[in-house]
């Protein structure tokens, strides 16, 4: 290896590191602070609501009362964008740190300003520029959702990924970006997906976000982590071998920004 192979490596976290090296302030930052959010929008804020707004128009309210984000991070914006279908929320991570930031903003102690984030989700549901009272209101709804639902400690490699739950099964099950994060092969991926699965009931829809054919990413101030290097295949293989009506599946591929977003429900 020559000199500037050297100074061109870099360290790149691995799945055992989270609970040490991952920084919920600086994820929030990187890709949820109002200049991030100006940069270059998360396309989940894309496709969640259009999800949403489809979970309004095919399931009855009685089919749609909790929902479950597995490996929600420091985030709520899956509360935000589901506010409108659902009666729970429940937000889970394998991170103590995220779960201390996700209780904080159910205390609605300094955490990020959501606000940004809230007017992108209010431009793809269609009509005027919220004000600020409407950006209240749709905070407000969500954070009530979290406090009927709860917040919960969870990891995708163990059977019962959130043991708090005691056995109940959710009606929608999220999951977005994380199971790329948390695991080293594909044998090991498949096998979460089966866990994460155990969660969600018969009839109920599995949305899941995912990046495509990618090694690492930056989870702010220049910490890489790693991510599985997964084929969109790889992945609608292993939805299928759990369940999943993929043949009939929602299916969003932005091959410019390397991510997919997928809806199914569970046969
Ligand atoms: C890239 S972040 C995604 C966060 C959020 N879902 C989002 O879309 O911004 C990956 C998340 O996976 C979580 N994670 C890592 N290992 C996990 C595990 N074994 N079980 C559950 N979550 C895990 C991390 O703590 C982190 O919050």
């Amino acid at each position: 290896m020559n000199q500037s192979d050297e100074e061109t490596k870099h360290t790149v976290l691995l799945p055992e590191d989270y609970v040490q090296k991952f920084d919920p302030d600086a994820y929030l930052q990187f890709y949820f602070s109002q200049d991030a959010i100006e940069d270059g929008t998360r396309v989940s804020l894309f496709a969640l609501p259009v999800f949403a707004q489809l979970m309004l128009q095919t399931m009855r309210p009685s089919e749609r009362e909790t929902l479950l984000d597995i490996g929600a991070g420091p985030t709520v914006y899956a509360a935000l964008c589901f506010r409108d279908v659902i009666k729970r929320v429940h937000l889970s991570d394998f991170v103590d740190r995220n779960l201390d930031v996700l209780r904080k903003w159910v205390r609605r102690e300094e955490t990020i300003d959501w606000v940004p984030t809230i007017k992108v989700i209010k431009r793809t549901e269609g009509g005027p520029v919220p004000t600020e009272k409407v950006c209240d209101e749709v905070e407000e709804k969500a954070r009530g959702l979290v406090k009927s639902g709860g917040i919960h400690f969870a990891d995708v490699h163990q059977d019962v990924v959130v043991p708090e739950l005691d056995g109940k099964q959710v009606d929608i099950l999220v999951s977005i970006f994380t199971l790329e994060s948390a695991c080293r092969n594909y044998e090991e991926y498949c096998k979460c997906v089966a866990n994460m699965m155990r969660h969600l009931r018969s009839g109920g829809r599995f949305v899941l976000g995912s990046v495509l054919e990618d090694n690492e990413y930056n989870s702010g101030r220049q910490t890489i982590f790693h991510l599985l290097n997964l084929r969109e295949q790889m992945i609608l293989d292993a939805l299928v071998s759990v369940g999943l009506d993929i043949p009939n599946a929602k299916k969003y591929v932005l091959d410019g920004e390397g991510v997919m977003f997928i809806m199914a429900t569970k046969l």
